[in-house]
């Protein structure tokens, strides 16, 4: 049964309380591409647990992560033709790498782009410490609902994205993937089968599954983290970007950064841009470790 503006708006997402290991923040680090290259100590930080480990910023976005929770019949949502539209991170105090977290997470705005077009789902998870109830993110998410437009619900508002500047990027990086980066992206509890079932992409309108938006995301957080921030994880403060194109496992993910910090990312084998509207934000070096 499709569902209305009122019945999903109203649609109840339980919080999530999570007991965070060193081995969840490692783990995490290497699915989104860190610790390829095993020269460069300073990626070495995040993935090798007997260091002074640090946790990556993006990797608020999984954590107390309550799931695809869309799949739920009773949502209403088509969610195999759910994709990731756009996200955004507020980093208010830097992760820790063991202890407890809990994230709460409701829709906060749904928008109907028409029969046929789909429809835009808001949502904002919440995390804190569970001891101190310290806040630590925001995270932001627009979730394109591909096969509920037409839903009677309102067109808008709608934001605005972030325009990139005209000029050329003053930064190119280009970061690989790996074929089972999918694979390795899921253990973070990450669970769509779009990406790691042939059929159900195939279902989705997609020749073999495609990465997680969130997988790219913790990839160009890499890029943007060594370029703007020095691999200070303490400096990131915020990031916006929209999901423009899908990413196949195995493809080259090319990083294109302005000074600004306005970014945007393109699959060359393709010449496709699939992240777009991207702005981050990260804080003077003197700044960084001042909270
Ligand atoms: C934390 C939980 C989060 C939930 C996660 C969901 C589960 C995950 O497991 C699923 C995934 O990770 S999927 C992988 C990542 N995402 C993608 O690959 C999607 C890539 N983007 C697309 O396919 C298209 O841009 C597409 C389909 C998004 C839009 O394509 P088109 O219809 O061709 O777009 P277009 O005609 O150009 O524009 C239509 C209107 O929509 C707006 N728009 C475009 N791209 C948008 C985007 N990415 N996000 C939000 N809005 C977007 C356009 O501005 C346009 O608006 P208007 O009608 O006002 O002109």
């Amino acid at each position: 049964m499709a569902f209305t503006y009122e019945s999903l708006m109203s649609h109840h997402i339980p919080e999530v309380r999570q007991r965070l290991s060193k081995r969840d923040s490692v783990l995490y680090a290497l699915s989104v591409g860190f610790g390829q290259d095993p020269l460069d100590t300073s990626q070495l930080e995040f993935v090798d647990a007997h260091r002074h480990l640090k946790a990556v910023p993006m990797m608020s976005v999984v954590l107390a992560h309550p799931g695809f929770w869309m799949a739920d019949p009773a949502t209403g949502i088509d969610a195999v033709r759910v994709v990731h539209g756009e996200q955004r991170i507020a980093m208010h105090r830097p992760l820790p790498v063991e202890g407890e977290v809990i994230g709460t997470t409701r829709i906060t705005g749904l928008v109907d782009k028409g029969e046929g077009r789909g429809a835009l789902m808001y949502s904002e998870k919440v995390v804190r410490d569970a001891e101190t109830g310290t806040l630590l993110a925001t995270t932001k998410s627009t979730t394109f609902l591909r096969g509920n437009g037409g839903f009677g619900g309102p067109p808008g508002p709608v934001a605005e994205p972030h325009s990139p500047p005209e000029t050329p990027p003053d930064s190119v990086v280009e970061m690989p993937t790996r074929p089972e980066q999918a694979l390795y992206y899921r253990l973070n509890g990450d669970d769509n089968p779009l990406h790691a079932d042939p059929a159900v992409a195939a279902r989705a309108g997609f020749p073999r599954p495609i990465l997680h938006g969130l997988c790219t995301l913790g990839i160009v957080g890499h890029a943007l983290l060594r370029v703007l921030g020095d691999y200070d994880s303490a400096r990131f403060r915020e990031l916006a970007m929209r999901f423009s194109a899908p990413v196949y496992p195995g493809e080259t993910v090319r990083v294109e950064i302005w000074r600004d910090g306005s970014f945007r990312a393109r699959v060359p084998e393709r010449d496709v841009v699939v992240i777009n509207n991207g702005r981050a934000v990260f804080a003077a070096p003197e700044e960084g470790a001042a909270r």
